[in-house]
């Protein structure tokens, strides 16, 4: 199997960097003049994936907007996820998991093992059981040829209380998460598969950014993340950013039509952000 760097590298040079999260949130259903039930959300979601999937390199669905509905939402996340890699997007699955080595196997095999109903192309994981916990989830990837983004400066202004503060080592949190991640994809070309989630609403760090990996930005939109602010945080290193987008995005709908514009728009004006 391809690495998943090498797929991400040439999905994003055919289709542009930006990242379409497919989030039906209650108030989203509502404003598309939908129920807020499991029909409700098989059209939101399938309607997403017809506008975007055939456009973007890669679709984020979030797990919980899926799980809310049980077993017949994450149905649903199943569908969604075929639908998006037929249309050739790259799935992330947004699931942010994080447990002991054992656990972090089963996560593994629930998404990233191609034999599993939700099998995607990457997920989200949270490393603070520890970096090394998630060994199972990057040797499954490997294994597969598929990635693992890892949380490392979140968009969220909680997200300082722990990735700022300094470890027994001297480095902070966060920097020791990409130190990690710095190592997973040193011998990879041209990009790794293994990626760290730096939102696009953080602040001055003082953190080295640089590193052979792709960089999930959430918070670009609806957070208020702009263009000017990818720049301004990850400078050279932008061309490997992939910035993400859910509500600013799919405010567009119900229309398939005007959610595909409203990506490709997206896109051109990512389009600077590299180099
Ligand atoms: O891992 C993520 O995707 C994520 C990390 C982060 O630091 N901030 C963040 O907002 N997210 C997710 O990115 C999406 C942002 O959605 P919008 O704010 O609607 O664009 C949601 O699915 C969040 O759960």
């Amino acid at each position: 199997m391809t690495p998943f760097g090498t797929r991400l590298h040439e999905a994003v040079a055919a289709r542009g960097p930006l990242c379409a999260g497919i989030d039906p949130h209650a108030a989203l259903l509502r404003e598309w003049g939908l129920d807020d039930d499991v029909a409700g959300l098989e059209r939101f979601a399938m309607t997403a994936a017809e506008g975007l999937a055939p456009h973007v390199s890669v679709v984020k669905p979030q797990s919980a907007f899926y799980e809310r509905f049980g077993s017949r939402g994450i149905a649903v996340l199943e569908r969604l996820i075929a639908a998006c890699r037929d249309a050739g997007a790259l799935v992330l699955l947004d699931v942010k998991r994080g447990d002991i080595g054992s656990t972090s196997q089963a996560y593994a095999d629930a998404y990233l093992d191609p034999a599993s109903p939700l099998a995607s192309d990457a997920i989200t994981a949270s490393p603070y059981l520890g970096f090394g916990s998630l060994d199972p989830m990057i040797d499954t990837a490997r294994k597969h040829g598929a990635g693992v983004f890892v949380l490392a400066l979140t968009s969220n202004k909680e997200g300082p209380e722990v990735q700022h503060a300094t470890t027994a080592s001297g480095t902070t949190v966060a920097g020791t998460v990409l130190d990690h991640l710095r190592r997973l994809n040193a011998d990879a070309s041209p990009l790794g598969s293994f990626g760290a989630v730096i939102g696009a609403t953080i602040g001055e760090t003082g953190e080295d950014l640089a590193f052979n990996g792709p960089v999930l930005a959430p918070g670009y939109g609806a957070q208020g993340g702009t263009v000017a602010d990818l720049k301004r945080i990850f400078g050279a290193s932008a061309g490997a950013v992939l910035p993400s987008s859910s509500r600013e995005l799919l405010r567009h709908g119900p229309d398939a039509g005007a959610l595909r514009d409203a990506a490709l728009r997206t896109n051109d004006e990512l389009a600077g952000l590299a180099g």
